[in-house]
């Protein structure tokens, strides 16, 4: 197999506070490639956090304590703040899930999309803006200068998400990392922005970590699957066998999505600890 984009490799994080530590993420290994892979679980479990210590956000308070992150073949342990920059936008892209929080109220779109670029090159200011009019467009946005020049407050949520995704995109990573990227949209946009990303991804041959608690949307979107529980990852399988796991945590969290016939099931460590009794 050719070299991953991404390898992670019994990753380790705790939460530290006056009373010691407690363990957030507990061994978590896993590699992707030029494919779309997602990782789901329930609220808490750890996905979230496995995507910041991949970027090395993680917030105040929360610290890496073991384990191996190398990205594009570099690997990030002991990356200065200014080597981290140059690999974040260049390397690896990260989509979060609500624009309003990730975009500068204050600045127009135009610049925010730019900003990349004027960090990664040396093209010019109007190379640049050809570089961002152009992306506006790609994701499908319809008046593109228009959108360059608003500011984030007067898009909508979709048009939001799509000016983020151009952001992410501008700078040509080889992986993007969408967390939750379409979860504070309205149901009708969520299906159109999973699409522009796959084409983008499937066009760019760019490799998508996609995190996500709708099991739904992740058996038609990805190709394969981790599940996450409590901090580990305790299950592996291709998206289509989602239907079909084998795994009593993956089969209940499966059983619990909101599409599921069985509509109010109860919450799947619940039915998981009750099958392992
Ligand atoms: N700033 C923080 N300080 C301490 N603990 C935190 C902090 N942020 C998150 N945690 C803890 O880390 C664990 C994993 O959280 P994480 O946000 O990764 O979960 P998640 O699976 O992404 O959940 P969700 O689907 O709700 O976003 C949780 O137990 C949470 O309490």
């Amino acid at each position: 197999m050719a070299e991953p984009l991404l390898s992670v490799e019994d990753l380790h994080v705790a939460a530290m506070d006056e009373g010691g530590s407690r363990p957030v993420l507990r061994g978590i290994s896993f590699a992707v490639g030029r494919e779309r892979v997602a990782l789901v679980g329930e609220s808490g479990s750890g996905k979230s956090m496995t995507a910041r210590a991949i970027l090395g956000l993680l917030p105040r308070g929360l610290r890496r304590t073991g384990g191996r992150v190398v990205l594009g073949g570099t690997d990030l342990a002991g990356l200065d703040a200014r080597a981290w920059q140059g690999l974040r936008g260049k390397a690896v892209g990260l989509v979060l899930q609500d624009p309003k929080f990730s975009l500068n109220p204050a600045h127009r779109v135009g610049r925010q999309v730019e900003e990349t670029l004027l960090l990664h090159t040396r093209l010019s200011r109007t190379e640049r803006r050809e570089r961002a009019l152009d992306m506006l467009a790609k994701v499908g946005l319809d008046d593109p200068l228009r959108v360059y020049r608003s500011y984030p407050g007067e898009l909508s949520g979709g048009m939001g998400q799509r000016v983020m995704i151009a952001a992410m995109l501008i700078a040509e990573p080889a992986l993007l990392i969408a967390d939750e990227p379409t979860s504070a949209l309205d149901q009708a946009v969520r299906g159109q922005i999973l699409d522009l990303l796959r084409g983008l991804a499937e066009e760019r041959g760019m490799g998508l970590l996609l995190i996500s608690h709708d099991l739904q949307q992740v058996a038609s979107f990805a190709h394969r699957v981790l599940v996450m529980h409590r901090g580990a990852i305790v299950d592996r399988l291709a998206a289509e066998q989602l239907a079909d796991a084998t795994h009593p945590y993956t089969r209940a969290l499966w059983q619990a999505r909101p599409s599921a016939a069985t509509h109010g099931t109860r919450l799947p460590t619940a039915a998981w600890q009750e099958a392992a009794r």
